[in-house]
């Protein structure tokens, strides 16, 4: 089997407070798709995708990617192979520089020297970000740190990556530009967004949340053409697909 497929059978989570944020979620991933989880607040996606490189750990169900079905046994190497975006910055970033955060990764998989700089310089120039590389996580701006905090997971060439709101907080050039990187990461995506532009452009299969539950499954034009399941989810067409509000045309 490959090491790239990400596979989800009867996921349950419940916070300890007794929020059930996900009930029975299933899903298989195959190697080099780009998916994206989209959904309503609260629907779970966050929930969802913090299980898949073992943040949390599930209710009831299980995780597997690749051969490894995911337990403490399995966690380092399923920490080498999915690189994680947390929706938050401030969750990944915690070195005195940026390259000290960026170069964590890298140094952490026993590589140094010459290799971790050229990994660091080349994740950095990936996300426009090499200019930051002596700044401290702490005084840059909110979308500097999502850039940095992107870095900090290329960094660390993972076969499967997986973000959560990778634009939020970005402005049109480094939306664009990351657009632009995640078209050519060719291994498997799996990403959440409200930019549902973004997901109409760089995901063919989408898997709509609600409340805690899979709500449809399939391809991304597809889905965004049912105006009536995404109303039920609490969602809209991605702008691209809405008419023209001066000429109609769509
Ligand atoms: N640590 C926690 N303890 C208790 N409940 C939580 C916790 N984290 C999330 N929840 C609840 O779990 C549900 C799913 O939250 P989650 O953050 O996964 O949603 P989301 O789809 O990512 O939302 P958003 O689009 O707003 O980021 C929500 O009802 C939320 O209030």
């Amino acid at each position: 089997m490959s090491h790239h497929i990400v596979e989800v059978k009867n996921l349950r989570h419940v916070y300890p407070d007794g929020t059930a944020a996900l009930s029975d979620i299933s899903f298989r991933i195959t190697h080099g798709e780009s998916v994206a989880i989209i959904g309503a607040n609260g629907a779970g996606k966050s929930t969802l995708l913090l299980h898949l490189n073992g943040y949390l750990a599930p209710t009831a169900g299980e995780i597997r990617i690749g051969d490894f079905p995911m337990n403490k046994a399995t966690l380092p190497e399923i920490r080498r192979t999915v690189g994680m975006v947390f929706q938050d910055p401030d969750d990944q970033l915690f070195m005195p520089t940026v390259y000290d955060d960026v170069a964590f990764g890298p140094l952490n998989l026993g590589l140094f020297g010459a290799e971790v700089e050229q990994r660091v310089m080349d994740a950095l120039q990936r996300v426009g970000a090499v200019h930051l590389q002596e700044k401290a996580p702490y005084h840059l701006s909110g979308g500097e740190k999502k850039r940095v905090a992107i870095a900090t997971v290329l960094s660390m060439s993972p076969d499967i990556l997986v973000m959560d709101e990778p634009t939020n907080g970005l402005d049109p050039f480094a939306r664009r530009q990351l657009m632009g990187l995640l078209k050519d990461f060719h291994h498997t995506k799996i990403f959440t967004s409200h930019d549902l532009d973004m997901v109409l452009e760089l995901c063919e299969r989408t898997i709509i949340l609600n409340q805690g539950e899979v709500k449809a499954d399939g391809p991304t034009r597809e889905i965004f053409q049912n105006e009536a399941l995404l109303a039920q989810c609490r969602l809209e067409k991605p702008l691209s697909m809405q008419g023209c509000p001066v000429c109609g045309k769509r």
